[in-house]
């Protein structure tokens, strides 16, 4: 996968070469670039933004850098899908993520002030797809940590990114069986710690019943903390025993 960053803060993707995504970057799974939008703002000053047509507060990301970024990041013709974090945009979620892992080019152009000039995403989505995507509904400062968020979520789904290629599939919100469940509780050594034992099905070595534990762990943790996402289950006989204890 080919991603290209567009910030004007490029040291805030210095962890883009730390754990994973590092290894993946040093093995070429992925090819990684960061760019400062100001190498493309050409006034002494550098300058990027301008203050909002029709009054109000803060300031707005100026077209012209953003145009002649795009211009030179993404050749006419080239097969880039552009995402913009924005508070207003569609929500991100693990089936986008998965969606995002197929894709062979990310483009991510990271806004700051008050956002981008409108007329930059129309000019973008009439020559590559563009997609406006929230993290969650807070205050933020700006889309770098959202791509942060997004980068990690999406190439941690890439083939030979993951230490286990399994652990993907079990994740929460992972497609498939485990489509909308939380995660349930995971011990490791020693087997009691402070007078805590760790569940003695989990040393059983019986893997059905260490399958059905933890689902049902998950069912219940789901049930208590986000009940709403019960109904997008396929919910069989034992998980309904299991939520109607
Ligand atoms: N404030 C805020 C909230 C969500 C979000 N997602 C991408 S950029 C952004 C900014």
């Amino acid at each position: 996968m080919k991603l290209d960053i567009v910030t004007i803060f490029p040291d805030y993707f210095a962890p883009l070469d730390v754990s994973l995504l590092g290894k993946a970057r040093q093995r070429g799974d992925v090819d990684a670039h960061v760019h400062d939008l100001r190498g493309w703002a050409h006034d002494r000053h550098r300058t990027v933004d301008d203050t909002p047509y029709g009054g109000g507060p803060g300031m707005v990301m100026k077209p012209e850098p953003w145009g002649e970024a795009l211009d030179a990041i993404v050749p006419p013709g080239s097969s880039a899908r552009l995402v913009v974090p924005t508070p207003s945009g569609r929500p991100f979620t693990q089936e986008l993520a998965g969606a995002y892992a197929a894709e062979p080019w990310l483009v991510f152009a990271c806004g700051r002030y008050e956002g981008i000039d409108a007329r930059v995403i129309e000019d973008a989505r009439s020559r590559m797809p563009v997609d406006e995507v929230s993290i969650g509904d807070y205050v933020l400062a700006g889309g770098e940590s959202a791509v942060l968020v997004m980068v990690e979520a999406v190439t941690r789904l890439l083939p030979g990114v993951l230490g286990n290629a399994g652990s993907a599939a079990d994740d929460s919100f992972a497609p498939g069986r485990m489509e909308a469940l939380l995660e349930g509780p995971v011990y490791t050594k020693p087997p009691d710690w402070r007078g805590r034992p760790v569940p003695p099905v989990l040393m059983s070595g019986n893997h059905g019943a260490i399958a059905r534990w933890r689902r049902d762990e998950a069912l219940r943790r789901t049930a208590a903390i986000r009940p709403e996402l019960i109904a997008r289950n396929a919910l069989d006989d034992a998980d309904r025993r299991t939520l109607s204890e």
